[in-house]
């Protein structure tokens, strides 16, 4: 029931210490109510004084007050505690998915990421807030009780502590059972998250495909799939609350027949035998309120353990830092052995195997290959998101590293991917990317190198027009040009990675694009992945992948006309892209 992971949160023995503090006083309250109420009951039944209620009553009435101000009181410790434990969690959250970064993210889904933060969370949230006062409750509440009832009536006592296990054997049982539902519930609940955010992600390419009602049955039957699980731990759940009200019923109407019984015969007084019986729900209301809010506390659970699950993931390791300038003309990189496999593939089977090639000050390199044939794992591996397998041997100038998880790589290098994230947010803010505190004039002059100047001329608020994600959508030219002037913004950045960036543009923005592309070469290291063989002639090495190798590395002069590899390449390409070499 409990997630032993929750006595590790920071200052939980605190937090116990005053819940239980609290409970107690509770329980206490709850007694002495008890004993308000049947002093009174008592008073009256025998015809007593109207004055003689008024201390009773009295008693009552502030035992009623403090047991409710208890309540209070423990909810705002609780929720208080939840919220400042997920205000802990949700940073810890978004950093390590940073850490354990896209690669991460791409095998498990952004609806599971979504899931995590914000239902997750909240869920989370409910499981601390509830579980922990009804954990001191059920302590202190049925002890006080029961001592009390005991000191007063032993056999009562006695009824009421053997009910006990009985209550306990079938809540383990129920529970068990709702277990292994509400398990299958909440990953039903991320696929159903994640094939909701993948088909509102894809929702343009359904459209066209005209396929987006079969998505739209998809998610219903997903979601109906959600709905039938939920209903089944429900009926669990409900089962439970029965099972737990019939038990406690059971055990109250044998203590009243019993009582009732004694009285005619004269074997108990009425004072111990009503308290007893005012006692004996209160001795049970815990653990039935506990077993009211068991689906909540579940679901809490499960999110805790998600939660669990991703901070302990182990993120790569991050290499530790170097006595390294930055990336200048004299800069040598050099890689030998480098293969990489996704954790998911099969055990022999690499994305990437045996890559080596060394790259040398401003050179330019391109990395051809056909479809599948590794280029993006190949970039991904270069900006630091995808770790080499053992055995690979990488020299940054003499420095030896394991990975490109190395922050002053990452801090000399720019990465174009196919299509460049725009944040929701200013032009010039997206273009700031790299450069936050950059001035509104080096922002203009980059946007200006980038070629923005004749579309910002053509938006009334130019370089503060909202863009990204709820605002002013962007052609996929301006996409990759707001990339470029990111880089061009931070002119320290010498290393430039792109992979196949105009893959999704037309052939005129493509090549109005080279026509600012190739001037930004001549003062970077760039690596160039693309299946567009016309940028082949701008570069100094070409290295050529099929299957995750390499199949053929040199010069473009080198390679053309020997039969090779990039010949068979510009072959099956044909047509307008092998006539750049004629
Ligand atoms: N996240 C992933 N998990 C498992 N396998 C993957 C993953 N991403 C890519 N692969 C596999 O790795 C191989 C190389 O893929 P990669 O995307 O690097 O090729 P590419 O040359 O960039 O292709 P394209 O030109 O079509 O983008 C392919 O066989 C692909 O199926």
């Amino acid at each position: 029931m409990i997630d032993k992971s929750l006595f590790q949160f920071p200052r939980m023995r605190q937090q116990m210490m005053l819940l239980s503090l609290l409970s107690f006083i509770q329980a206490a309250a709850i007694v002495v109510q008890a004993m308000g109420l049947t002093q009174a009951l008592v008073a009256i039944w025998q015809l007593r004084k109207i004055s003689a209620l008024a201390v009773p009553v009295l008693v009552f009435f502030s035992a009623f007050i403090v047991r409710q101000l208890m309540d209070v009181a423990k909810n705002a410790v609780a929720t208080h505690y939840a919220d400042e434990n997920i205000t802990r969690l949700r940073p810890q959250i978004q950093a390590q998915y940073f850490r354990l970064g896209p690669a991460y993210l791409h095998r498990t889904g952004t609806g599971s990421a979504v899931t995590v933060l914000i239902d997750g969370l909240d869920q989370v949230k409910t499981y601390i807030q509830t579980v922990l006062p009804k954990m001191t409750d059920m302590i202190f509440i049925p002890t006080l009780t029961l001592i009390y009832v005991w000191y007063e009536n032993w056999l009562s006592g006695l009824v009421l502590f053997l009910m006990l296990p009985l209550i306990f054997f079938f809540m383990a049982i129920l529970g068990l059972a709702a277990r292994a539902k509400s398990d299958q519930q909440y990953a039903d609940f991320t696929t159903l998250n994640n094939s909701f955010v993948d088909t509102i992600l894809g929702l343009p390419t359904l459209k066209v495909l005209g396929i987006a009602d079969q998505y739209e049955d998809q998610i219903y039957t997903v979601s109906e799939r959600f709905r039938k699980k939920t209903m089944s731990v429900i009926r669990v759940a409900l089962t439970s609350t029965f099972a737990l009200d019939f038990f406690t019923t059971l055990a109250i109407a044998i203590i009243a027949v019993f009582l009732g019984f004694r009285l005619i015969n004269g074997t108990v007084t009425l004072y111990p035998a009503l308290v007893s019986l005012i006692l004996a729900p209160e001795f049970f209301l815990p653990i039935r309120q506990f077993g009211d809010d068991y689906h909540a506390t579940l679901n809490g659970k499960n999110a805790l353990q998600q939660v669990n699950d991703l901070l302990a993931t182990p993120a790569p390791a991050v290499v530790p830092p170097i006595d390294w300038p930055g990336w200048g003309t004299d800069s040598t990189l050099s890689l030998s052995g480098v293969s990489f496999r996704y954790p998911d593939a099969a055990k022999d089977t690499f994305a990437l195997q045996d890559i080596g090639f060394t790259a040398q000050g401003m050179e330019k390199i391109a990395i051809v290959g056909r479809s599948g044939s590794g280029k993006s794992t190949m970039m991904n591996l270069l900006a630091g998101f995808n770790q080499p397998a053992s055995g690979a041997h990488i020299s940054l100038d003499g420095h030896d590293l394991t990975s490109f998880n190395q922050p002053q790589w990452q801090d000399s290098m720019s990465y174009i991917p196919q299509e460049p994230y725009i944040f929701s947010a200013s032009i010039a803010d997206n273009i700031r990317f790299y450069v936050p505190d950059a001035s509104d004039a080096a922002v203009a002059a980059a946007a200006d190198q980038a070629g923005l100047t004749d579309w910002l001329g053509q938006l009334p608020d130019g370089l503060a027009t909202m863009i990204g994600e709820g605002q002013r959508g962007i052609s996929g030219g301006q996409g990759q040009r707001i990339a470029l002037a990111r880089v061009l913004l931070d002119s320290r950045r010498k290393i430039l990675l792109f992979d196949e960036p105009t893959a999704h543009l037309d052939i005129e923005t493509e090549y109005a694009l080279k026509q600012t592309l190739v001037p930004l070469f001549a003062d970077h290291l760039v690596i160039f992945a693309t299946h567009r063989l016309h940028w082949l002639p701008a570069m100094d090495q070409i290295i050529v992948l099929e299957n995750g190798r390499i199949s053929e590395q040199g010069r473009l002069s080198d390679l053309r006309g020997r039969g090779g590899a990039l010949d068979r390449l510009i072959e099956e390409m044909g047509g307008k892209q092998n006539a750049v070499f004629k």
